[in-house]
């Protein structure tokens, strides 16, 4: 479990001061996937740091298993340390070692035995799927494959905590979404705590179990990626899940909206939880003497809950149209928009 405790982190800078991290309280469970997300200059990495012990808070508390970071003696730190693993966003490979020595250069400072050193070695490759890669050089592998060697020293000495700076911004979402898995296989097989930091929201919505917002070194948001993504407060956050769920209804359907005059019928239609998958609109359609069209919406999948919204228009005599309303009520959320206001 890691731990901050009213952290926060002051830099000088040209004469003032700089709250890098300011006032921060967040409790990571053991074995969770947590993000931290925010735009660049927000405090992410700092906040990292505090954890891998590259820095120390200006005030507060970092707790990692129970033990205060900012008391401890300098052998009991390194100690602390081994147990946190991290992994960067360029990789950070040593290009003139193999893939197998990358990996076994922390269990050999480690002075771990050879024999154990070369098992651990193997074992480690064959998780991450790069067995065949053992005697290759950094440079003759692709960028995801690059990665997964990252992970694999990062775990070579069977960390509790996993570090996530950016891991996966160099990637293309295809090989983001592999790596993605693979850390999600960690957390899973190990049971290890994965903190990542990233600025992207696809990152969060595909494999973290709660997040934090930050912004000018607070958090000013966090929970649940559920109830993040389904009722953001603050309107960072709503930026945020707006570069992957788009909830503004576009421009171009607001115009046609609007030019077929007040004889609109135009409500928006939220799914949460199983009703995603419900053919709902297309029983009320055969239910009730009225036609259903579709102007603009999304479902994704947040955490195996399906969730998401539709913007329809209802055409039809007006006692049709309340009766079919009062039917989809029952099940969904159900709200009119006025054309003007999205
Ligand atoms: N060593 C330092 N000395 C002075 N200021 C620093 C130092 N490290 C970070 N800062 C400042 O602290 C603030 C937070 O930086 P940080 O790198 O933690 O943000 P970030 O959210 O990780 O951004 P990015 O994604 O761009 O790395 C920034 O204004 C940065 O300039």
């Amino acid at each position: 479990m890691i731990e901050f405790d009213g952290v926060s982190k002051v830099y000088q800078a040209g004469g003032h001061e700089l709250r890098a991290v300011d006032e921060v309280d967040l409790t990571i469970e053991k074995g969770e996937i947590f993000g931290v997300i925010g735009f660049s200059g927000a405090g992410k990495s700092t906040l990292v740091r505090l954890v891998n012990l590259l820095e120390s808070p200006t005030s507060g508390r970092v707790v990692v298993d129970g033990e205060d970071l900012t008391r401890l003696s300098k052998p009991k730190l390194r100690k602390v340390r081994k147990r946190i693993g991290m992994i960067f966003q360029h990789f950070n490979l040593l290009e003139s070692k193999t893939v197998r020595h990358n990996v076994a250069f922390p269990l050999a400072i480690s002075g771990v035995p050879k024999r154990e050193l070369q098992e651990r070695v193997e074992e480690i490759l064959e998780f991450v799927g790069l067995s065949y890669k053992a005697d290759q050089y950094p440079e003759e592998l692709s960028g995801g494959q690059k990665q997964r060697v990252g992970i694999a020293r990062a775990l070579a000495t069977s960390p509790d905590i996993l570090l996530c700076d950016e891991a996966t911004s160099a990637l293309d979402p295809e090989t983001t979404k592999s790596i993605l898995r693979l850390l999600k296989r960690v957390r899973d097989e190990y049971n290890i705590t994965i903190l990542m930091i990233t600025h992207e929201m696809n990152v969060v919505r595909e494999i973290c179990d709660r997040v934090a917002v930050m912004e000018n070194g607070k958090v000013i948001e966090k929970g649940s990626i559920f109830d993040l993504f389904s009722s953001p407060k603050h309107p960072t956050t709503q930026n945020f899940v707006r570069t992957v769920m788009e909830n503004e209804i576009p421009a171009s359907i607001l115009e046609g909206i609007e030019k077929r005059g007040s004889e609109r019928n135009i409500y928006r239609i939220t799914f949460i939880n199983e009703h995603a998958g419900e053919p709902i609109l297309s029983r009320v359609a055969k239910q009730f003497e009225v036609e259903v069209n579709v102007l603009f919406g999304q479902i994704t999948e947040l955490q195996g809950t399906p969730f998401g919204h539709l913007v329809v228009e209802l055409q039809g005599e007006d006692k049709e149209i309340l009766r079919a309303i009062d039917h989809i009520q029952s099940n969904v959320s159900i709200q009119e928009v006025e054309a003007h206001a999205g």
